[in-house]
């Protein structure tokens, strides 16, 4: 595991800093050492002709922005301090008193401050317990009026640390410099428009203290997907020898007359996963469509209710003259099933449930699961379920989880399903029923559109189909999928802006994720 991969609450990286001063680490040479590091990386972003405002807290955040700070005036800045708080921490205190006696000025007031090009924030971080109130918050709301950018230390001061909520208010940074490790708050959805752009400043915690705090037993761990563990999961290379069906066997049931788009844009996210053999069960009438946009896929064309969704599976063992090819749901490694179903046919969702490969629940099939109350029936599934809700549909299969802490509610939701739990957003979190989870930090509001979900779905379908569950936990692929198609839309956008990216264009950019990742494997020599 990379350190870019923990996340840790406040109390385990209290425990976690416990450790290191318990070990002998000096509390003030950490300090010393942190905002050495945070004022490195800060001299790349703002140039010494600028003068910067550190927004000193009373503990010991406060003491890394007055360090800082200091690091800064002796490099040549111009700096002032705002230090209201009349009880500081010991350490905090005596780097307030050598500020004060290298004459920089210092304010208690707002309506005293000079003008700033930038605003370091050092109010508070972790040790940040109640609501900020009075003064402190008016002083927050008057920094964000102000149009200088604000660079946070380790937090947005007035995020709670774990579920990144507002506590009464918060600083909106334009950058976050996280210390040591991620904190969970951080990639909170409540968190992001506070946040800026965020990074982390390693200062070398030894790996044994992270493990010996979050490897407890019964702490299920909490990691961020990154590019190294994403690609460290794809079926690349391919084996020199191999056939079709050694790549993945993949079934998607999907479409319906009304949306017949979504059938093929699932098939679209599958053929890019590189899937060996690809199988999609349409009601009949969209069968010619979708054979012209995946001619390699084996289109099955199912009897259709009258309203043009899929009447029944034409299942191995039932009689059938109109139905040209029977449908062996065991043959599969993978089955993915629900965009454009519509909930004209509920009856298909338990029939499927019945199969023995991973499975993949998305969109109409989890409206009908919420409509028939299904959620404990998957438990008895023999393989993995991954159930990909977007909000509105997670609130429907689990009204009654408290959805303030996004990374809770999808604990909750795999530990009640037995089933991994996909929860999409903008901070898109995966949990599996033990409470292990994936939260994907990088994402793009391109994505907030129609189709996009399907593409995810065909494109886990395709994954998962190739990755044998013995291989690898699921959950990793599904952090894996997630990542991928996230990173399609950032390259779309990019190429295309915010607007630009349909749901086709977005099909058409996942492979370009892995063309650059790979370029150099595949460049002739
Ligand atoms: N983790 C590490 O290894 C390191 C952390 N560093 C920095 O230390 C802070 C955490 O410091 P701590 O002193 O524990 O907490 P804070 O600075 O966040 O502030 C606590 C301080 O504030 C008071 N307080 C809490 N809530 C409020 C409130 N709503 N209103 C007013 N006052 C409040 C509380 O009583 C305390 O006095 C961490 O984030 C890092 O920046 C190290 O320097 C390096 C190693
Ligand atoms: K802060």
């Amino acid at each position: 595991m990379t350190k870019e991969q923990f996340v840790v609450t406040a109390a385990q990286m209290r425990d976690i800093e416990t450790r290191i001063f318990t070990a002998g680490m000096p509390v003030a040479a950490l300090m010393e050492k942190v905002g050495g590091l945070i004022f490195q990386r800060l001299q790349t972003i703002i140039s010494p002709d600028k003068c910067v405002g550190i927004l000193a807290g009373p503990g010991h955040n406060g003491g890394d922005a007055l360090v800082v700070g200091r690091e800064l005036y002796f490099h040549g800045y111009k700096i002032w301090i705002y230090q209201p708080f009349s009880k500081l921490k010991e350490l905090t205190s005596q780097h307030f008193q050598y500020i004060q006696s290298l004459e920089i000025p210092c304010y208690q007031q707002i309506n005293e401050l000079p003008n700033c090009d930038f605003l370091i924030d050092g109010l508070f971080g972790f040790g940040l317990e109640r609501e900020i109130t009075d003064s402190i918050a008016a002083a927050i709301n008057h920094f964000n009026q102000r149009n200088q950018p604000i660079i946070s230390i380790d937090i947005p001061s007035g995020l709670h640390t774990d579920t990144g909520e507002v506590l009464g208010t918060a600083i909106q940074a334009s950058y976050t410099f996280c210390l040591g490790l991620w904190k969970q708050g951080l990639l909170q959805e409540q968190a992001l428009p506070y946040v800026g752009k965020t990074e982390l400043i390693d200062f070398h915690i030894p790996l044994t203290d992270i493990h010996a705090v979050l490897d407890k037993d019964n702490v299920p761990q909490i990691k961020r997907i990154t590019k190294t563990t994403a690609l460290s999961t794809l079926p690349l290379p391919r084996p020199l020898i191999t056939h079709k069906y050694k790549q993945g066997n993949l079934l998607l049931i999907c479409g319906s007359r009304r949306y017949a788009g979504g059938a093929i844009l699932t098939g679209l996210g599958a053929r890019a996963s590189g899937v060996g053999m690809l199988s999609i069960a349409v009601p009949e009438s969209l069968k010619m469509s979708l054979v012209s946009h995946l001619p390699e896929a084996l289109i099955i064309g199912c009897p259709e209710t009258e309203k043009g969704a899929i009447a029944n599976l034409p299942l191995v063992g039932c009689v059938s003259d109109s139905v040209t090819h029977l449908i062996d749901l065991n043959s599969f490694t993978t089955i993915a099933c629900g965009p454009g179903l519509t909930k004209d046919n509920i009856s298909i969702i338990p029939e499927i449930i019945e199969c023995e490969c991973p499975l993949i629940l998305d969109a109409d099939a989890l409206n009908i699961l919420a409509q028939l109350g299904t959620i404990p029936l998957l438990k008895s599934r023999k393989s993995g379920t991954v159930i990909t809700p977007h909000t509105g549909e997670f609130k429907r299969l689990f009204p009654h989880i408290d959805y303030t802490n996004r990374v809770k509610a999808v604990q909750t939701a795999a530990h009640e399903s037995g089933a991994i739990v996909l929860l999409k957003g903008a901070r898109t979190a995966i949990s599996n029923p033990q409470g292990s989870v994936w939260i994907n930090p990088e994402s793009t509001p391109a994505l907030a559109r129609g189709g996009s979900g399907d593409v995810l779905t065909g494109l886990l379908g395709g994954l998962l189909a190739q990755i044998p569950p013995q291989e690898l936990a699921i959950e990793d692929v599904v952090a894996t999928a997630t990542w991928w198609h996230s990173q399609a839309g950032i390259l779309a956008a990019q190429a295309r802006t915010e607007l630009g990216v349909d749901a086709f264009t977005l099909t058409q950019h996942l492979l370009q994720v892995l063309k650059r990742q790979y370029s150099e494997r595949y460049a002739l020599k």
